[in-house]
């Protein structure tokens, strides 16, 4: 499972926690604008916007889960399995490998009205990358310093949501999940008051009570709500430092630790388990793109400003799970 957010302070923020049983060999990679983005049923993209973001890259090729490109345009795959639906390469249409959508757009949207242009004659096919990386079930948040959509492809064809909540999770659809929060637009912040027996002495027992009532377990529609609520009640200074911070927060209402999501077991009789891989939170405006790994839970972050943005090759940092803890004596 996966949950993707935006936040906003003084700057925007959008990031994502990544939780599965296993980890491929992903990296911040930034693309700069030369790097030539080959597409398999369009045309190469030569010269493009610069993007960071959480890839793993297989013959130099950026295979990116979520990514921020140099105007803010940011944009996350989750997992959709079995709704997501990919077609064969169709006349008359963009035809996308799925892989390609998070550079395809990135590349060449400023903005998510940008986007929604391009989204409409998009058609994702069922290209795999390679025999090894079939193509993976996904819909997309979408989001720029002022708006959110869903991108989905199922059976029925594209859908592109307005997401007024600015969050995702996974199964089923955006507009069930929009649905189910309606059944806590009650759920508050604030200390409960007595309106079940008016007359009826009852007072809070204890403090701590924000949010009662919304789900705390797992499941995607439950991490949908309770990242709604957390992320719509947060409060925070607006410095760098304390934004991130607080985003982290956001995410942490949802990840998962090992142990809670059991999956079976493997070949081997080894128990699987899913967890979050890392939790990402990309400055928008400004390109940093902050992360944790489950291990190592200290914030490392890459600039891409700091990098040859007219360049032509990949940049690529290993995640850095080793844990650090400050020993004070
Ligand atoms: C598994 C992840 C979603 C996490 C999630 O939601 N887990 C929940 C389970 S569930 O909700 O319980 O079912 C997704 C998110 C982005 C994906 C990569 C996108 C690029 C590339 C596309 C290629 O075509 C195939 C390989 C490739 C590296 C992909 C591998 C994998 O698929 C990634 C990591």
């Amino acid at each position: 499972m996966c949950t993707a957010a935006t936040y906003t302070t003084k700057d925007h923020y959008f990031g994502r926690n990544l939780d599965l049983e296993f980890s491929y060999h992903e990296t911040v990679t930034v693309t700069p604008r030369r790097k030539v983005l080959p597409m398999r049923h369009t045309d190469a993209l030569k010269e493009h916007y610069a993007m960071i973001g959480m890839a793993f890259v297989v013959e130099d090729y950026p295979l990116y889960y979520d990514a921020t490109n140099e105007k803010g345009l940011s944009m996350a795959g989750l997992n959709f399995p079995g709704n997501a639906h990919y077609n064969a390469p169709a006349d008359g249409r963009r035809n996308l490998a799925s892989f390609e959508l998070i550079p395809w757009i990135l590349g060449q949207c400023a903005t998510v009205e940008q986007a929604r242009i391009l989204l409409a004659e998009v058609n994702l096919t069922d290209t795999a990358f390679s025999p090894q990386l079939p193509p993976s079930p996904l819909h997309w948040l979408i989001a720029d310093q002022n708006e959110s959509i869903v991108f989905e492809q199922t059976e029925n064809g594209t859908r592109i949501f307005d997401n007024p909540v600015g969050v995702m999770t996974n199964n089923p659809t955006f507009d069930y999940h929009m649905l189910h929060l309606q059944d806590y637009m009650n759920a508050s912040a604030r200390l409960p008051e007595n309106r079940l027996a008016p007359g009826v002495g009852m007072e809070p027992y204890s403090r701590g009570m924000g949010g009662f009532g919304i789900p705390g377990d797992l499941s995607s529609a439950s991490r949908f709500v309770k990242v709604a609520f957390t992320k719509m009640n947060s409060l925070s200074g607006d410095s760098e430092e304390e934004s991130v911070s607080q985003f982290f927060k956001i995410l942490g209402s949802v990840e998962q630790q090992k142990g809670c999501c059991r999956l079976g077991t493997d070949e081997d009789g080894n128990l699987l388990c899913e967890y979050t891989i890392y939790s990402s939170c990309c400055n928008m405006d400004r390109g940093i793109y902050y992360y944790t790994t489950y291990e190592n839970s200290g914030i490392s972050c890459v600039d891409m400003n700091r990098e040859d943005l007219d360049g032509d090759r990949l940049a690529v940092y290993e995640l850095q799970k080793e844990p650090r803890i400050c020993r004070q004596n």
